[in-house]
């Protein structure tokens, strides 16, 4: 089907996602109304405090698991609940590279057979040849094919591990916080790996983290989520420099070692999923927040498709 030059990537399409709370309790409402597209080519962070959603999203993104309520489209094509045969497609177009880079990998297995084994699944005409062309598009050494992943090095493991997500050639990557495992040298090189695969290759990419500070060299958008929803979308430098919602700006002010920071308000915690504060969420830890904000749940603002929009009744000036 002919799809126009416009057509995102993925759209996701006012998603909700519960899990049954404790001791049949309330459920934990994960996500609460998501909406977001990505053109093909584009780079996306998702970026907020523990608990707020972030790998959810990026499951049911990845096809890894179902939105209660919603609608996924890929290419345009409605995949929300996809048949088998398109579930096996998406798999393909579609790959997460997880948090832990040591648990992905069968300890029993080498290198070179664990990259293969997809390709082999997929019938791939030469395995051996497209292993090596992943395994130097991630800078690792041939030499790694015979080693045991244990054998690596935190850093060489997750630099396998987004090998293996780009053997099958995906069309979205997806990465969770591909970094936290990390010591801090080792993250800038892996942050600069992700950077060149869209460059150079224009692999899109979703990149779920906390750590901000390597938001603008990572993507070119930004989405801001607070428990279970988007409270701020836009362009990476507009939205981290020039934030307009203020529990962005409590995010950005909270990052260590700001020169020139001014003082910032006490965090506090994000309130429990199971029971969210009505009207806007954040309401609770807001020093702008009035009793509208209390009462009304601010939706973002400006058309779907606008560059920049915040979920705010009294935004900053930026
Ligand atoms: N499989 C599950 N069963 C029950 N609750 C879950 C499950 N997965 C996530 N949750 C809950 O849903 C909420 C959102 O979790 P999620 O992991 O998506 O957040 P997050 O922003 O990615 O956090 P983190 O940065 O800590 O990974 C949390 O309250 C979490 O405890």
């Amino acid at each position: 089907m002919y799809q126009s030059m416009t057509t995102p990537l993925i759209e996701m399409r006012d998603i909700y996602k519960s899990f049954p709370g404790h001791r049949r309790g309330s459920p934990i409402q994960a996500l609460r109304g998501v909406s977001l597209s990505l053109q093909r080519g584009e780079t996306l962070a998702i970026i907020g405090e523990s608990g707020c959603g972030k790998t959810t999203l990026g499951h049911i993104m990845a096809r890894m698991s179902a939105p209660d309520r919603g609608q996924i489209l890929f290419d345009g094509i409605d995949v929300t609940r996809p048949r088998r045969r398109q579930r096996n497609a998406l798999r393909r177009k579609i790959q997460m590279v997880l948090q832990d880079s040591g648990a992905a990998f069968n300890p029993f297995w080498r290198v070179g057979s664990a990259l293969r084994a997809p390709l082999k699944i997929i019938r791939h005409a030469n395995p051996t040849q497209r292993a090596q062309e992943v395994l130097e598009a991630v800078g690792l050494p041939l030499s790694v094919m015979h080693q045991f992943p244990q054998e690596l090095s935190g850093g060489q493991r997750q630099r396998l591990n987004i090998a293996r997500a780009l053997t099958i050639a995906p069309e979205l990557l997806i990465a969770d916080e591909p970094t936290s495992a990390l010591d801090v040298s080792v993250q800038a090189r892996i942050i600069q790996l992700l950077a060149d695969l869209n460059t150079q290759h224009h692999l899109s990419m979703v990149v779920i983290t906390h750590n901000l500070a390597t938001v603008p060299y990572l993507t070119r958008t930004v989405a801001i989520m607070y428990l279970g929803r988007i409270v701020e979308w836009g362009a990476s430098d507009d939205v981290l420099y020039a934030p307009r919602h203020p529990y962005t700006r409590l995010l950005i002010d909270s990052l260590p070692g700001r020169r020139g920071r001014r003082a910032a308000p006490p965090m506090g915690e994000v309130p429990s999923p199971v029971h969210p504060p009505p009207g806007c969420a954040f309401h609770p830890r807001c020093v702008r927040a009035q009793s509208i904000c209390r009462e009304i749940m601010p939706e973002l603002s400006g058309a779907s498709l606008s560059p920049r929009r915040e979920a705010c009744h009294f935004p900053l000036d930026g």
